[in-house]
């Protein structure tokens, strides 16, 4: 039971998608109070984790957060403009980061325009940058918090099923033409998830109970299944997705 995997993770069930909500919210202010240098948090991208950068906004929990000592990447972006409904970058503008006293050098969306390997490739430079090296080390994790949703076929980030990118061992960001996604997406690839010291999934609501349950059992079949962490990796979820 060691919470390097999908199936030895702690599952912690709440009662709904708020709850789901407050419990993130406030690990990341302990978690980001506690850092003693700078805190690195890759975001999940989709609806389930609206509510929680809704919370972030909320004043009595951004005035107590340290935003200039936090530098926010994303996890996965679809490669569309800002202002697509599609968009991540666009959500996490509208829901947190216009709302909050955070510089915009905190901020570091993916690219969303070019070809996306090129942009896949300029977002993997400024992760090195940040890290200091273009070499993974599994005793220096890359983030202190990655933040995951997952989709009812079994993807999380934009680790899709089918797809290249869920063999792709090196790069820390690629590409991925999902076949059954409107968008070409750029996403985190396995090993720079695994570079991390915790790994939250965020599962939320009676659709997901299926695939929940296939991916904690760890079923090959499913993306999610792969994901690790050379820290701890944690199943927050509610009732309605544990039933
Ligand atoms: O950009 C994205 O879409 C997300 O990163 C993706 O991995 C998401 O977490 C799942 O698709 C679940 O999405 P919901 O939270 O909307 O169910």
């Amino acid at each position: 039971m060691n919470g390097h995997d999908v199936v030895s993770a702690k599952a912690i069930v709440l009662a709904d998608s708020d709850a789901v909500a407050r419990h993130v919210a406030d690990f990341l202010l302990t978690e980001a109070l506690r850092a003693t240098g700078v805190f690195r948090v890759a975001l999940s991208g989709g609806s389930t984790p609206k509510r929680l950068y809704a919370m972030m906004a909320e004043p009595d929990y951004a005035e107590r957060f340290p935003w200039n000592r936090t530098e926010f990447f994303f996890g996965d972006d679809r490669f569309v403009p800002e202002d697509s409904p599609d968009s991540n970058r666009g959500m996490l503008r509208k829901t947190l980061f216009s709302r909050v006293a955070i510089s915009t050098q905190n901020i570091h969306p993916m690219p969303d325009q070019g070809d996306p390997d090129e942009a896949a490739r300029a977002y993997e430079a400024v992760l090195q940058a940040h890290y200091g090296s273009p070499v993974l080390r599994n005793d220096k994790p890359l983030f202190d918090v990655v933040l995951l949703g997952l989709g009812e076929n079994g993807h999380t980030a934009s680790l899709f099923p089918r797809q290249p990118v869920l063999e792709e061992k090196t790069r820390w960001v690629a590409p991925c033409v999902p076949d059954d996604a409107p968008h070409t997406r750029l996403t985190l690839t396995y090993p720079a998830i695994a570079s991390s010291r915790y790994v939250l999934f965020l599962v939320t609501g009676a659709p997901k109970a299926a695939v929940y349950t296939r991916v904690r059992k760890g079923d090959p079949v499913e993306p999610a299944s792969h994901i690790t962490s050379d820290g701890q990796i944690e199943w927050i979820v509610d009732k309605d997705a544990a039933a």
